[in-house]
């Protein structure tokens, strides 16, 4: 098996005729992490959404290609089955599905008739990424994100990357509203993935993540198009200067402003 590679070339999106990503440049390939950092409203969150086929997103312009397929040309299902997976900022809540039947479907709709994974390998494999995730047993039994605080739920969302086993991962806001120890269980789970079968991009906006989990690379999104790229240390020189530095650097106007005037 060759080593995933997601790779994505001056793409544009809009959402209802307002144009947010315009000309984003990123190659993930296996065994690399990258972290996308940048201020509010730049088309972090829409990268992901636009990835994953989300139908409000419009890709006006640009290529992305999956393992050198068009992704662009999959339908959603197909994305997810091809190896792509999403960790959202706002996970759904779907009553009536437990968390393990959720799981075992996700697991068996990515495989060939015939080859469903064992109720018995099942069981194992989820105990087993539970206890690593330090999530109490009865998270299988319950309803898929139902009731679930904000921080199990990004638990759940890790617990799914560990029992998918995706190609390429895009975790958005992973770390948001999570208190320290949670910040170390949901990173060991990421660490606990690094393979050169699998690339992960990360969007945060805290480089204390960071610390936990080292990124190959740090790209800074700005007005849709990413701006820096750099190693680990520039994302600690975010974290002490803000964004006001790479602004002046690059001669970029206020976003608010800037996004009006196009
Ligand atoms: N469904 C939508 N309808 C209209 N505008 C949208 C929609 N989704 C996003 N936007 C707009 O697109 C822009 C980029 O939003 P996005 O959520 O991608 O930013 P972000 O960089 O992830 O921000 P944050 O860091 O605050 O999470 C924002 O101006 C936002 O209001």
């Amino acid at each position: 098996m060759t080593a995933p590679n997601i790779k994505i070339e001056n793409l544009h999106v809009s959402i209802e005729g307002k144009q947010i990503i315009k000309g984003l440049d990123l190659e993930i390939n296996g065994g690399e992490i990258h972290a996308v950092m940048g201020p509010n409203g730049t088309g972090k969150s829409t990268l992901a959404s636009a990835l994953m086929g989300h139908p409000k997103y419009e890709i006006t312009e640009g290529t992305v290609t999956f393992d050198g397929e068009d992704l662009l040309e999959m339908e959603v299902d197909e994305r997810a089955k091809a190896g792509l997976f999403l960790a959202m900022q706002y996970p759904s809540e779907i009553s009536g599905v437990t968390n393990a039947d959720f799981l075992r479907s996700s697991i068996n709709a990515r495989r060939e008739e015939g080859k469903e994974i064992s109720l018995m390998k099942f069981i194992r494999k989820m105990d087993s990424k539970m206890e690593l995730l330090d999530m109490d047993e009865s998270f299988s039994q319950r309803y898929l994100n139902e009731g679930f605080s904000g921080g199990e739920k990004k638990r759940n969302e890790i617990l799914q990357l560990l029992m998918l086993e995706p190609k390429i991962a895009i975790l958005d806001e992973i770390d948001s509203g999570l208190d320290i120890d949670a910040l170390k269980v949901v990173s060991k789970g990421v660490n606990d993935m690094r393979n050169p079968d699998f690339g992960c991009l990360i969007i945060t906006h805290y480089q204390r993540l960071l610390n936990y989990i080292t990124p190959d690379k740090v790209h800074v999104m700005m007005q849709g198009r990413i701006v820096k790229s750099g190693g680990p240390e520039l994302a600690q020189r975010l974290e002490e200067e803000g964004y006001d530095w790479i602004k002046d650097e690059l001669g970029i106007k206020d976003e608010v402003v800037q996004t009006e005037q196009a």
